[in-house]
């Protein structure tokens, strides 16, 4: 892994832009994207960036079951406002939390994948050590899933909505094994309250009850961090 701490959330934003900016530009042009605020900083940059995706394709990490795209804290909602709407890419996929029927999404998105291989993925982390919302415990062989999400996560999220009681129980994620099939994956994280995550991922042991440690085993991760986040790291 590659650890590159920075001062401010906003040179990571510049940095990770960067990143996304010199794989377009190579003809790479399978992004998967993700939500919360980690990836704000990025999609700032990129809405104000000349780079053009209209030849693009992005898949989404996950999506809340029970909201549609029109709910404004969906993800769906949140990739429009943050990115689509600036810069339209040719095809953007996100797991449909409408679709009750959970093998049919399943099946839907695991194609799309398929048919979409991801060059680079962009992923935060959740204070438990999560990615996308592969919860401790989750399975590394694990594809795309419906998850049960633990009261830490609801607790994480409620910021989001009027009360913790608004946020879904459920979501549809891609799967640890989905995600580490990325080319290339660059995690973004800041602030004190993932460093215990952040500690774990890169110097604890490779173990299902910190998802994130998955990442040890991928030959191409960049990690972006301000120093409350990598302050933990020895
Ligand atoms: N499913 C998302 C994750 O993809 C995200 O990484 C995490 C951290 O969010 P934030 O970046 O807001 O701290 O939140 C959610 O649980």
């Amino acid at each position: 892994m590659e650890i590159i701490v920075l001062d401010s959330v906003e040179a990571i934003g510049k940095k990770a832009a960067e990143i996304v900016k010199e794989t377009l530009i190579t003809g790479q042009e399978n992004f998967g994207l993700a939500t919360g605020s980690s990836p704000e900083g990025l999609y700032k940059e990129l809405r104000e960036s000349d780079l053009d995706f209209s030849q693009a394709t992005s898949v989404n990490l996950d999506e809340y079951v029970g909201l549609g795209a029109n709910h404004p804290q969906s993800y769906a909602y949140f990739m429009q406002e943050q990115l689509f709407d600036s810069k339209p890419f040719k095809a953007s996929y996100l797991p449909n939390g409408l679709n009750s029927n959970e093998s049919d999404e399943i099946s839907r998105y695991e194609a799309i994948l398929k048919e979409h291989p991801i060059d680079l993925q962009i992923l935060g982390i959740g204070t438990n050590g999560h990615i996308g919302f592969n919860e401790p415990g989750s399975s590394f062989q694990s594809v795309t899933h419906k998850v049960n999400l633990t009261p830490s996560t609801i607790e994480a999220n409620k910021r989001f909505f009027e009360s913790a009681d608004q946020v879904p129980s459920q979501a549809y994620s891609m799967g640890i094994k989905s995600i580490m099939q990325a080319k290339k994956i660059v995690l973004i994280a800041f602030g004190k309250n993932k460093a215990d995550a952040i500690a774990g991922m890169i110097e604890g042991p490779v173990t299902e009850d910190l998802p994130a440690s998955i990442l040890q085993k991928h030959p191409n991760v960049t990690v972006l961090l301000d120093s409350a986040a990598a302050s933990k790291l020895s």
